[in-house]
Order: structure tokens, then C-alpha cells, then sequence
């Protein structure tokens, strides 16, 4: 399998050259040149698969450079280890993503999939596992050494961190935006004292974090001379090993693959659903793609007007699902590339329009008119009030305490029930996470594993810097 950009002007590359590198030289974001076709035999065979063998038969579809002897014994170790047995009540969850009915709304049957199963209680430690091992592997068969630089509103952040403590070759430097996480999150990241992480507080917004991480990965000398890496979205492995629930909720959702799912998912970078994206591309038989955000509702206004604006970081909500509170959404470019038919110029020319201009608009093009009936894309947003009012009702009508992302899904998902297709919102991370909403939804806190009882009182070791990439550049070279 070759990779290509979707600006069109970098060499293609294999799965292992783009893990390391992450960013594409020419700015664009990496994506396989055809997305793997699943027959309806090897989907009626994989229905029955656990999750390592899910995740095999998917990555190994995308991981040719990676002998499948190699590959195999990597993904079993990471889907069936104790990363996951941490997260509920102290048990190994042997299904990684377990689907949990909540009932019928409105003759629909409504479920969560819990994603938030791993050792850092939200779903993107799905992703991260992997690509900690994934990095060992190839780093060592390669001899070589990676600088890790990530941005993160909140999880991102303390997955890839927990993913890559005490990897060898492996360090990492995170930013994220000062004060705006959770207690909870912000704890989390910031208690760790192992030598290969550095937390970097930088005054702005998670958008200032990320572009900063872009234009250090656009400084092709540097980025070589300190072979920096990335485990942002960015990252197409990040988005490949999130393919994998999607087909797993899929099976858990119906009795047969003459059914159709719509997944409801709380969207901020575009990662998680542009994984939703991928599957439906490979033939899951998704119907619709449900993006949820929430005040920094960007990505809603897009899907329903064609207008693409990204905020300003005054502009960008500080609110109570914070990791979400995203105003440019990296992968985003990724569904943009799909949806200009692969065309790289048309795609390279709209986002250099964002760049100059800060919007692009694609309303009243045939390629817009194709958004909900060739992709299945639909959108809404929420607040705060709607937030807790969903917190409150799945607690009262479902005995279950979400947090405020999954809430935004829930409250957006509503909007969507269609008859005879099961509504499924992806859970994104556990409510412990986010304290003070919970608090206010439903008067006593979300329980904790625990390991995390107390986590807030640790103590806790980051630097607070400006928004700004040569300083944060010179952090960098001064450590590695
Ligand atoms: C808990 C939670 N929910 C939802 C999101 C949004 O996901 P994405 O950025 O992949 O759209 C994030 C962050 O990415 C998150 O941490
Ligand atoms: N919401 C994320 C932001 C980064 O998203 P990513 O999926 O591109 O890593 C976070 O919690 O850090």
C-alpha cells in the first residue's frame, strides 16, 4: 500500500516512512492512494472475530510494509494486554469496546460504544497503544530515536504520554493550552516525572498548540536534524487503528451485515469521525456519519451551509467538553481530498484559501450537494445546558453517567433516529474525567478507578510558555 498526500506534491511513501514522519513534506496530510475494499465474505468472517483479530485483518490491509508475523504479535499485544483492564471496575474488558444498549428512542434502539476502556480513560488511548509499540518496533529495527511533538486539548495529551512512558528512543513534548483542561486532565498529564516527557503549558488555544506542531513539521531542517514525529491525527496511524471500532460496533449494533448503523460521534479534529469515514469507505455498511460539536461549532456550520470558517482563538468557546474545543480540524483536509474526487490542487487551493483568507466555501457546488447523500455526513452542535440536560436524562432513563463529549453526541444523535437503523454514539471518554459537570448534571461525582482517586492533589511538573515556535523550538533542540 502507497501513501499520498492530499496537497499533491510530496513523494509517495509506505506505512512505516509515514508513521515516523507524520506531517507530509508539502504540508498535506497522508492517506492510502485507494481505500481497501472489505467482500461480503471477509465481513461475514470478520463478524465473528475478537478485537486483536478485528484489528489484524484490518491493519494488515494497511500495513504492507510490516511482515504479518511481525505485525500480528503487535497488535495482540497491545489489544489484549493489561492497558486495558484498568479503566471500569478493575477487569480486563475482553471485548476493548464494549456496545452498551441503553433502550429504544423513539423506536430506535439507541447504544453507546465505550471507547474509553484504556489506561488513560478516553478513546483515543485506542489509538495510542498501538502506535507506542508500533514506534518501538520500527525504531529499533531501524535504529533510530523519535522527538515526539503533539498538541492536545485535553487527551490527546496524557494517551500519547502514558503510550510512550519508558519507550525506548522514544520523548516526548506536548502542548497544550494553558488552563483549559479539566482538573482532572490537567492532572493527569502534568503528574508524570518520567525523563522522556515534557509538558509545555502555552498561553492560547489548542488551534495555537496544533499550528505551532505544523510549523515545526513544515521546518523540514529541523524537523530532520531532530527527527521529530508526531501522534496528533495528523498522523495517519492514529486514524487507521480507530477504523477498527467502527466495524466492531458495527457487528455488536446488528444481527447480520444486511443492516445499517448511523454512528453519532463528538467531533473536535476530525479524527474520530474521519475513521467513521474511512469505514464506510471500505464498505461498512454505515448510513449515516453523525458529527457532534459543540459550541465551536465550525465543522456543523460547514456540513449544513458548505462554508468552511475557522475561528480566530478569541473566537474559539472555552467549554465544558474541552476537548473539543477545537476551531480548525486537522483531518478534516483528509474528507475534503475525498470529496474533490482526490483532486490535490482543488484540495491544496481551499485550504490555502483558509490560510489567507480564513474560510473557503463550497456551497452550491455538485461536490457539496454529495455531502449527506454519497458520504452520509449530517451535523448539529450543543451547549452547555444541552449537555447537561442529555448528562441528566441517559442517567435517569439509562442508569449510565456520560461525560459532556459523549452528551454532545447523544443530544446531536437525537436529531438523527431513523427507523430500523440502530443509533450508535460513540462513548469518547468516562465522565470521571470531568468532575465539575458532572457534579452540576447530577449532584455526585462519576466514580474513578482507583488509580486515579486523588490524582488532582499529585504533584505535578510542566513549563508555561508563550504561543510561539521558536521558542518552543529551542525547548526542543535544548532537550534532545
Ligand atoms: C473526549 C473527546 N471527545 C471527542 C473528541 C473529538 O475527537 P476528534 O478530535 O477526533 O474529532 C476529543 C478530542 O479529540 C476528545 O478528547
Ligand atoms: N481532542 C484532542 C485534540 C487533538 O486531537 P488529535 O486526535 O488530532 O490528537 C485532545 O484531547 O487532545
Amino acid at each position: 500500500m502507497k501513501y499520498i498526500s492530499t496537497r499533491g506534491h510530496a513523494a509517495n511513501e509506505q506505512f512505516c516512512d509515514i508513521l515516523l514522519g507524520g506531517l507530509a513534506p508539502d504540508g498535506g496530510l497522508y492517506l492510502p492512494e485507494v481505500y481497501p475494499q472489505v467482500s461480503a465474505t471477509e465481513l461475514a468472517a470478520w463478524r465473528h472475530l475478537s478485537y486483536p483479530e478485528l484489528a489484524f485483518a484490518i491493519l494488515s490491509k494497511y500495513c504492507t510494509d510490516i511482515l504479518p508475523e511481525e505485525l500480528n504479535p503487535l497488535v495482540s499485544s497491545t489489544y489484549a494486554s493489561q492497558a486495558f483492564i484498568n479503566a471500569r471496575a478493575g477487569q480486563w474488558i475482553e471485548d476493548i469496546t464494549p456496545l452498551t444498549y441503553l433502550g429504544q428512542e423513539k423506536g430506535v434502539p439507541l447504544s453507546l460504544l465505550s471507547l474509553s476502556n484504556g489506561p488513560t480513560l478516553a478513546f483515543k488511548d485506542m489509538a495510542m497503544q498501538l502506535l507506542g509499540n508500533l514506534f518501538e518496533f520500527i525504531l529499533k529495527q531501524r535504529g533510530q530515536t523519535l522527538n515526539i511533538l503533539g498538541a492536545t486539548s485535553g487527551d490527546t495529551g496524557s494517551a500519547a504520554e502514558y503510550a510512550m512512558r519508558g519507550k525506548h528512543g522514544v520523548k516526548v513534548f506536548m502542548l497544550s493550552p494553558k488552563g483549559k483542561m479539566s482538573a482532572f486532565q490537567t492532572a493527569q498529564m502534568f503528574s508524570l516525572m518520567d525523563d522522556n516527557i515534557f509538558n509545555i503549558a502555552v498561553e492560547g488555544v489548542f488551534d495555537d498548540c496544533q499550528d505551532i506542531v505544523k510549523a515545526v513539521s513544515n521546518d523540514h531542517a529541523f524537523k530532520a536534524a531532530h527527527n521529530i514525529g508526531t501522534v496528533n491525527s495528523i498522523n495517519w496511524a492514529r486514524v487507521v487503528a480507530q477504523v477498527v471500532y467502527y466495524f466492531k460496533g458495527f457487528f455488536a449494533a446488528t444481527k447480520n451485515n444486511d443492516e445499517k448503523v448511523s454512528f453519532a460521534v463528538p467531533s473536535g479534529n476530525f479524527g474520530n469521525v474521519c475513521a467513521g469515514h474511512i469505514a464506510r469507505q471500505m464498505g461498512l455498511p454505515i448510513d449515516k456519519l453523525v458529527v457532534a460539536t459543540n459550541e465551536n461549532n465550525v465543522l456543523d456550520e460547514f456540513f449544513k451551509t458548505g462554508v468552511y470558517r475557522v475561528r480566530t482563538a478569541k473566537d474559539t468557546h472555552h467549554t465544558s467538553s474541552p476537548s473539543m474545543d477545537i476551531s480548525k480540524a486537522s483531518n478534516f483536509e483528509r474528507f475534503i481530498f475525498d470529496l474533490m474526487g482526490r483532486d490535490a490542487s482543488k484540495t491544496a487551493a481551499l485550504f490555502k484559501q483558509v490560510e489567507t483568507q480564513g474560510f473557503f466555501d463550497i456551497s452550491g457546488t455538485p461536490e457539496f450537494a454529495l455531502i449527506e447523500e454519497k458520504y452520509g455526513f449530517v451535523s448539529g452542535s450543543s451547549t452547555h445546558k444541552q449537555r447537561v440536560q442529555a448528562i441528566r436524562e441517559v442517567h435517569r432513563e439509562y442508569k449510565q453517567i456520560i461525560d459532556p463529549h459523549t452528551a454532545d453526541g447523544v443530544y446531536v444523535a437525537f436529531k438523527y433516529l431513523e427507523k430500523g437503523v440502530p443509533m450508535v454514539v460513540l462513548e469518547t471518554a468516562q465522565a470521571a474525567k470531568f468532575e465539575e459537570t458532572i457534579l452540576e448534571a447530577l449532584n455526585v461525582p462519576a466514580p474513578r478507578p482507583d488509580a486515579y482517586v486523588g490524582i488532582e492533589k499529585h504533584p505535578q511538573r510542566s513549563v508555561t510558555m508563550a504561543a510561539n515556535v521558536d521558542l518552543i523550538k529551542a525547548f526542543v533542540h535544548e532537550r534532545v
